[in-house]
């Protein structure tokens, strides 16, 4: 059901990458305005991009916290702590903290906020700031269904939003990081294609066109990823040849093994 966001106001602790990917995610909402927005970040280096959008910006954690209901945290995992050591005494019953940090799970955050303080754990991904990304959160001991409802309503524009219990770092293995794969694998077709002799500009076009095709017609034909590469294999054909150097090369079990290192390093940054 959709709520009213109303004068909801967010802050994010942690002006890099993923603070702009779901900053510009809320905004293209519309449900939230600029001015309702504050972001801190110790140094001027990444402020410039929110003050851009017209966002508030400050280099006082404490102040962002004051300002805000939904707070994420959007620093690496490392800072959480110490950050909020910084902030808690004057988060309230009343905040909504959402923690994106890989790794650091609902149990370390309520062991470091107040006692009683609803908590939710975000993974996204970086595709958020084209409202093409993955994400999945989970909720905390005192995050009620509508805490969940409103951090959905928030999120809507980033993408697709899931909510897993028990699943929140093999997410982070496949869809956050799994974005890298997709680059990884992209940037070594057109590789492929310049050593064929396409030009490299071109290549890297159509690398990225054939990603986000593929990824579309998967998404919305709901097919199996097994049927449409069946269909793209005439017998005897192109396709087969080139599934088959991939298979020699061990693509299927190097993407596994990806998602299976990523995921172990999430349980390893929190502590599991
Ligand atoms: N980059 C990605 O694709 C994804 C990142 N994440 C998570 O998002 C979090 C942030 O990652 P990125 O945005 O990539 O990092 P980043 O390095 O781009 O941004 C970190 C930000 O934190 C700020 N910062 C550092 N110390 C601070 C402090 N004491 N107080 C306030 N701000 C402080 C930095 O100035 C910077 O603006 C991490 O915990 C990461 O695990 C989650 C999913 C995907
Ligand atoms: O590499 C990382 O640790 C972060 C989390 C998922 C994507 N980037």
């Amino acid at each position: 059901m959709e709520q009213d966001l109303g004068e909801i106001k967010v802050g994010f602790i942690g002006a890099g990458k993923m603070a702009h990917g779901i900053a510009q995610g809320i905004l293209l909402s519309g449900k939230v305005c600029p001015g309702n927005v504050m972001v801190s970040a110790p140094s001027l280096n990444n402020l410039g991009k929110f003050k851009d959008c017209g966002v508030r910006t400050t280099h006082c954690n404490t102040e962002v916290v004051r300002v805000s209901r939904v707070l994420f945290l959007a620093v690496k995992p490392h800072i959480i702590p110490s950050v909020l050591q910084e902030v808690s005494a004057v988060i309230t019953l009343q905040h909504i903290i959402v923690s994106v940090a890989a790794g650091v799970t609902v149990a370390t955050l309520e062991r470091l906020l107040p006692t009683g303080v609803m908590v939710l754990r975000l993974m996204p991904n970086l595709p958020c700031v084209v409202q093409e990304g993955a994400l999945l959160f989970c909720r905390g001991s005192q995050a009620r269904p509508g805490e969940a409802g409103l951090l959905r309503e928030l999120l809507s524009s980033c993408g697709l939003v899931e909510e897993g219990r028990g699943v929140i770092d093999i997410h982070t293995g496949l869809s956050g990081s799994g974005v890298a794969y997709v680059y990884m694998l992209a940037e070594a077709m057109a590789e492929g294609a310049v050593k064929m002799g396409m030009p490299s500009a071109l290549a890297n076009r159509i690398a990225a066109q054939t990603v986000l095709g593929a990824g579309r017609l998967l998404r919305d034909s709901g097919q199996h990823p097994a049927q449409l590469r069946t269909d793209v294999c005439t017998p005897g054909g192109t396709t087969i040849f080139g599934l088959h150097a991939l298979e020699r090369g061990g693509l299927r079990a190097a993407a596994m093994g990806a998602v299976e290192a990523a995921t172990e390093r999430a349980r390893e940054l929190g502590g599991k």
